[in-house]
């Protein structure tokens, strides 16, 4: 009998949506039976770590391009929702030694940075997901916080994503798997989407949008940027392709949209996408606004998700409840074997 076939937890297309117990299952029977999963790029381990114990609480996974960025959000979250850490601690990178990705945890709020890109996001999205899967956390919420190019929108517009497209305006993300080609849909949670949109203010200073988001491989010819080291096309080709992007519903660019949302659906992972604008793509290409107007533009999508997550929160009526929490000094205590850890941490190194 072939792996899958035996064991009870693979699941079809049609049932992991309907999973009982809350908790994430996996389409991989695999994991189950092996002694330890070596979560590499996070530096952690079903045996090294008591993952339950360190991420169980975890109900908010926030995902963003940049370290800098998600330490900020970390920080921004934690005053927002009014989580203290035990006195003389402070917050740290818990995936400090894979020298890859780095994750901060406040309370119920996983704050990890993706990189660039489909396949860095990949990486990064199979082994989040089994870390709730180890951890057996309950309905997490997946959402990425990034930053892309507008079009027709002003820099500085926060976009929710209510359809990722690839660069052939399809809803899916390709994969190759054993040299095949697979199709997956890159379904966002759509009424997600819509909470988050209902939580913009009028009294923001700048607009917030729903619409559809492309995804590309690249920053520059795949985004029909003139600025690249290389240029085949005309300055006329872009703009008819901006347009034709415009009349097809796009309302900006990125490059992570796609995957996050094929690989959160095929978990059944509820996930949304959240960015801000750096520039109208139909006035140029480079990206030039000044480094402090950059950085308040890419605070807007934290207030937003902020606010998401405080509501979700009192409704549980957990926003002030998490005083009495474990920090994150005692969540960093939870090392079973600290000899795995010291190995997992060489093992990251010996791989730079
Ligand atoms: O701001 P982040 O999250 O990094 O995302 C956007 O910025 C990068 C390009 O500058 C791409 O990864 C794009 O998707
Ligand atoms: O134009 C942009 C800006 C940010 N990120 C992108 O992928 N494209």
């Amino acid at each position: 009998m072939s792996l899958l076939a035996a064991n009870s937890h693979s699941m079809s297309e049609e049932e992991i949506d309907e999973y009982s117990d809350g908790t994430v299952k996996l389409r991989n029977a695999n994991i189950e039976l092996m002694d330890q999963d070596i979560l590499y790029h996070l530096a952690l381990g079903s045996e090294s770590h008591d993952l339950h114990e360190m991420f169980g609480d975890v109900k908010f996974v926030c995902m963003g391009g940049t370290p800098k960025r998600m330490e900020n959000f970390a920080h921004f979250i934690m005053n927002e929702i009014g989580y203290k850490l035990p006195a003389g601690t402070m917050l740290q990178d818990i995936s400090e030694f894979s020298y890859r990705y780095s994750m901060y945890k406040v309370g119920p709020v996983l704050c990890v940075s993706h990189g660039m890109g489909a396949p860095s996001v990949s990486i990064l999205m199979h082994e989040m997901i089994k870390l709730m899967y180890h951890a057996k956390c309950q309905e997490p919420i997946f959402i990425r916080i990034g930053t892309c190019g507008g079009i027709g929108v002003e820099g500085g517009t926060v976009i929710i994503t209510e359809g990722a497209l690839d660069a052939q305006l399809r809803n899916s993300q390709e994969f190759t798997i054993l040299g095949k080609t697979v199709q997956r849909p890159a379904k966002l949670d759509e009424k997600l989407a819509r909470e988050l949109k209902s939580l913009a203010s009028h009294d923001d200073p700048y607009d917030t949008i729903i619409g559809k988001t492309l995804c590309t491989n690249d920053f520059y010819e795949g985004q029909g940027r003139l600025d690249g080291a290389f240029c085949d096309f005309t300055e006329a080709d872009k703009m008819a392709y901006l347009e034709e992007l415009r009349d097809h519903g796009v309302v900006n660019i990125e490059m992570e949209s796609t995957i996050f949302a094929a690989l959160t659906h095929h978990a059944g992972i509820k996930a949304a996408v959240v960015c801000v604008a750096l520039l109208n793509r139909l006035n140029g290409d480079q990206v030039n606004a000044p480094k402090e107007v950059m950085n308040e533009w890419q605070q807007r999508p934290q207030t937003l998700v902020s606010r998401y997550i405080r509501k979700v929160l009192a409704q549980k009526g957990q926003l002030k409840n998490m005083f009495g929490h474990q920090g994150l000094f005692g969540h960093q205590g939870s090392i079973k074997s600290p000899r795995r850890f010291k190995l997992v941490q060489q093992e990251s190194q010996a791989h730079e």
